[in-house]
């Protein structure tokens, strides 16, 4: 559905180079810290900055060769800006419905009523909350097959977050082919919601990985010297000094878990996994 090769960005000292396969019916999450670059990565895939190397494909076509149809299969939401926040909602429906031939505006009607958007209030006026609400439905309402999601749960409340991954979740239960790719920096965000899951740090993919193999294999050994010095380290992808020994991260969990019993092991969040990948060492 989307393959990114090689794609290059720098400014100054910052350089994007990355490559992801976003498939078909997949949610994919890319999550990184503040400034890795995902939202470069997002704003190449669009075309909204020139870029300086790299190939990216969306539906089996190369960006530079997108007509308007390719570009009304696909629902944006961008971090910061690409909402013309003068509109009213009621101007929203207006603009959508002109724009997208599968618009679908009672959808649109019933989530406004749902979040409490009024219709004759300028979007500019909205809470950030209510903002992020108004970006999701103008990304959503016509039918996209592609969601392309920067941040979207950023400002939301943790119920209003919820409401908005169920919306995302039922989006994709009504067409099997629909895909998405979606950042945020709160992780849990993605753990409940995202099949696979890339991982940005300083513009380079350090990890790519499913959810599942993620939460169900990747683990976090805490040990001491000795036990580190003895023990099989073929299977720890990092390592960090500690006070009390080493904290290793592993994706191997049931191996250490079948042949060293007496070592501390716990299970890998998302969180615990990134803050390993960046910042521990190689073996
Ligand atoms: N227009 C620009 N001019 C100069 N530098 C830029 C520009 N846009 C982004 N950058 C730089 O590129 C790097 C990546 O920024 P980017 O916005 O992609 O990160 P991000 O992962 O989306 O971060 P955040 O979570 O904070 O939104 C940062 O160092 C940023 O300062």
């Amino acid at each position: 559905m989307l393959k990114i090769k090689d794609l290059r960005k720098s400014y100054g000292t910052f350089e994007l180079n990355c490559s992801m396969e976003i498939p078909a019916g997949c949610i994919t999450g890319l999550v990184g810290s503040n400034g890795a670059g995902k939202s470069t990565t997002f704003k190449s895939v669009l075309g909204l900055i020139s870029i300086d190397g790299g190939s990216i494909e969306v539906f089996g076509k190369e960006i530079h060769t997108w007509t308007k149809a390719e570009k009304q299969r696909m629902g944006v939401v961008l971090a910061n800006g690409g909402f013309n926040t003068y509109l009213t909602m009621k101007d929203m429906e207006t603009v959508l419905s002109r724009m997208y031939p599968r618009f679908d505006r009672a959808m649109f009607r019933e989530y406004c009523r749902r979040y409490q958007l009024p219709a004759d209030k300028r979007i500019k006026e909205f809470s950030t909350g209510m903002l992020a609400k108004a970006k999701i439905l103008a990304a959503i309402t016509h039918k996209a097959d592609l969601l392309l999601l920067d941040e979207p749960t950023t400002g939301l409340d943790v119920l209003a977050r919820e409401e908005l991954l169920d919306m995302l979740r039922a989006y994709m239960e009504e067409n099997e082919e629909r895909t998405i790719l979606i950042s945020s920096h709160i992780s849990t965000d993605l753990e409940g919601l995202c099949d696979d899951l890339y991982m940005i740090d300083n513009g380079e993919i350090v990890l790519h990985e499913e959810m599942d193999v993620l939460l169900g294999q990747y683990g976090i050994l805490k040990v001491t010297q000795s036990q580190f010095d003895a023990m099989e380290k073929q299977y720890l992808l990092r390592v960090m000094k500690e006070s009390y020994g080493y904290r290793c991260l592993t994706r191997e969990k049931q191996f250490y878990m079948e042949n060293y019993p007496n070592l501390a092991l716990e299970k890998g969040n998302v969180d615990e996994v990134i803050a390993m990948m960046v910042k521990g060492e190689a073996i």
